[in-house]
């Protein structure tokens, strides 16, 4: 194996322990607790090597801080990923909440999708945000006409297009991301800490939306 297989198995299995920690930290003071990962490549070994993880999953709530607005078959289907990848060995007994409906577009599912996660245990004691080389996170892309509402608004979601991707998005609001207990950024290679580094030195949070959670404590787990 290279050395930046290895040291990206290190950090997922790292970053699963800690988000492991976190939850087994908030279910010993609440009934349920709620986590919610970012979709795309990056998380695939976090996935597995969480799903592995002792905890008391029945209690644990699974929602994507964002969706593709595609069937489930799809291979960019981030519900597909997750029930693939995380909701297996100990973490198949963890409710998964779905962001997307059988509508044929999110601006039509979105609110049954808002009624859906409302009940969920709010505030979220993890989030895990990846992002794109573009600065995206979540679906809040630069080049996106509805980027302005996703850092401002104070609903939880949103209804998200962007020319740089095929595919209509549904994606949490960054107020309702940011009040996660706990937040995690979980990157690999080169090019996204040049990315990161810079949207850390600036502040037009329209170049790179992952600015817009810089305020808060994050924890950056990167490798190579
Ligand atoms: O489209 C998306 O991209 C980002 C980054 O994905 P990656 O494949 O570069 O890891 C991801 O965080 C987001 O959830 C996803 O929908």
């Amino acid at each position: 194996m290279s050395d930046s297989v290895n040291a990206r198995q290190r950090l997922a299995e790292s970053l699963a322990e800690a988000v492991a920690a976190a939850l087994r930290a908030d279910l010993a003071e609440q009934d349920r607790a709620l986590l919610i990962v970012s979709g795309g490549l990056t998380p695939l070994a976090f996935f597995e090597a969480l799903s592995t993880l002792e905890l008391d999953w029945e209690r644990v709530d699974v929602t994507l801080a964002d969706e593709r607005w595609v069937d489930e078959s799809s291979d960019d289907s981030n519900t597909r990923l997750v029930k693939r990848h995380l909701l297996r060995e100990r973490a198949a007994q963890a409710r998964f909440v779905p962001l997307t409906t059988a509508d044929a577009t999110p601006e039509e599912g979105v609110a049954a999708l808002e009624k859906s996660v409302a009940g969920l245990s709010w505030p979220a004691s993890v989030v895990i945000l990846g992002m794109g080389s573009d600065g995206h996170t979540a679906s809040l892309f630069p080049d996106s006409p509805q980027l302005k509402d996703g850092l401002t608004t104070e609903a939880a979601l949103l209804a998200v297009h962007a020319p740089s991707v095929p595919q209509p998005r549904i994606s949490f609001s960054r107020h309702r991301l940011a009040q996660a207990k706990r937040h995690f950024v979980h990157l690999t290679g080169a090019e996204k800490r040049a990315v990161f580094a810079k949207a850390l030195a600036g502040d037009e949070v329209f170049e790179a939306p992952i600015r817009a959670f810089m305020d808060a404590p994050l924890s950056l787990y990167w490798a190579p």
